[in-house]
């Protein structure tokens, strides 16, 4: 549970574990056994030889960086950037955050800033992204919406000034085929994984998962988050020692899991990233830069009936070196419907979830806290 300010973890059991390592390379029956198992006993895993180009690995954290070494006054101005507060309903954390669309149509946009006729009006053009991302049901949709409007204000020099030139400055915000190109790369991961989930499972239709993504209305997103070093002040022992001693540790992104299907997240060669396989036991997993982290949300254990699990996990920082990650959250279109294929429900599986759309889920989640057990609303 997340407390409303960020908490000494020092009392807390640790024991780090290593997270299972499938190599897409491999030969695909044994990739789709691993993942299968990776998910029901830990519902994370690491992937290699994943496909996304290093370099655009590279220019991403780069520019996340650059993005997050700004004055905060300028950070501050942009709407999708986030700092210590989590959500609407009094999360707190030691963390900054910047989050983007990742649709396809975000995409496409990005990658087509050039078709943007010359001539279109400023708040026309705004209106319809509004629109287009149903800014009518969720806030955070306005978020989304105002950085596609950012991107092409910038690239297109028409709307940047809406939000002040200091905006204009920041380099993620303009650098859109950095952010298309690393966000093209990790949606297909997530397609090919949920394909190998599909089949590993043996449900008949490979796509049944993936498709849901794949969709151009998927609500999928992109986050950054970005957790500056912090000394813990409660600690007695006041050396800034560079080890990454749980002492000096303190929740930057509190307990929860990921609402949406799958999540591929990614961060430096800095630790900070811990998992639940059991109440009150966290488990810090090693960071690897040159591999992607992918988690079950939970919509994937809904489509699974249960058999792969969303596994609560959480982010905590450390006293001497900044960490960041990059999470990519693969999300339905809104009203899509949620159910397990029927290959999933057995007799002796009987089905354990209600059917419900994202929509419903998503509101669920944004009216709660964030480490609630949203998932338990919608059991049958
Ligand atoms: O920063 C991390 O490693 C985890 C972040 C996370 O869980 C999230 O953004 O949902
Ligand atoms: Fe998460």
């Amino acid at each position: 549970m997340v407390a409303a300010s960020p908490k000494s973890i020092r009392s807390e059991k640790i024991l780090p574990i290593e997270l299972p390592v499938v190599d897409l390379s491999a030969e695909r029956s044994m990739v789709t056994k691993l993942i299968v198992k990776a998910c029901e006993d830990y519902g994370f895993f690491n992937v290699v030889n994943h496909g996304v180009p290093r370099d655009t690995i590279a220019k991403m954290e780069e520019a996340g960086f650059d993005f997050f070494a700004k004055p905060m006054a300028q950070k501050k101005q942009l709407p999708p950037y986030g700092c210590k507060n989590i959500g609407f309903n009094g999360d707190m954390g030691e963390v900054e955050y910047l989050l983007l669309a990742a649709t396809p149509h975000s995409i496409a946009h990005f990658k087509n800033i050039s078709n943007v006729p010359s001539n279109f009006r400023r708040w026309d053009f705004m209106s319809e992204i509004l629109f287009q991302s149903h800014v009518n049901m969720y806030s955070d949709e306005l978020i989304y919406s105002l950085m596609a409007v950012i991107n092409l204000g910038k690239r297109e020099n028409q709307i940047g000034s809406v939000f002040g030139s200091d905006v204009c400055d920041c380099a993620i915000v303009h650098d859109s085929s950095t952010v298309s190109a690393y966000t093209e790369g990790v949606r297909e991961l997530a397609c090919e994984i949920l394909e190998l989930m599909a089949e590993g499972l043996g449900v008949p239709d490979a796509r049944a998962f993936s498709r849901l993504i794949r969709d151009v209305d998927s609500d999928s997103v992109l986050r950054f988050n970005h957790y500056p070093p912090i000394l813990n002040k409660d600690c007695k022992d006041k050396d800034k020692d560079k080890s990454p001693s749980h002492s000096h540790t303190k929740v930057g992104f509190g307990d929860h899991s990921d609402p949406q299907i799958l999540t591929i997240l990614r961060s430096n060669d800095v630790p900070g990233l811990q998992i639940s396989l059991q109440d009150g036991v966290w488990n810090p997993v090693a960071p690897d830069p040159q591999a992607f982290c992918v988690n079950v949300g939970d919509l994937l254990q809904v489509m699974t009936n249960g058999r792969f699990v969303s596994v609560r996990h959480r982010a905590v920082t450390n006293s001497y070196k900044c960490r960041m990650s990059v999470a990519y959250f693969g999300a339905p279109p809104l009203d899509a419907c949620i159910v397990a294929p029927s290959v999933m429900v057995t007799p002796q599986r009987p089905s354990l979830f209600k059917t419900f759309t994202w929509a419903e889920y998503k509101k669920v989640t944004y009216s709660m806290r964030l480490g609630e057990r949203r998932i338990d609303l919608f059991r049958k």
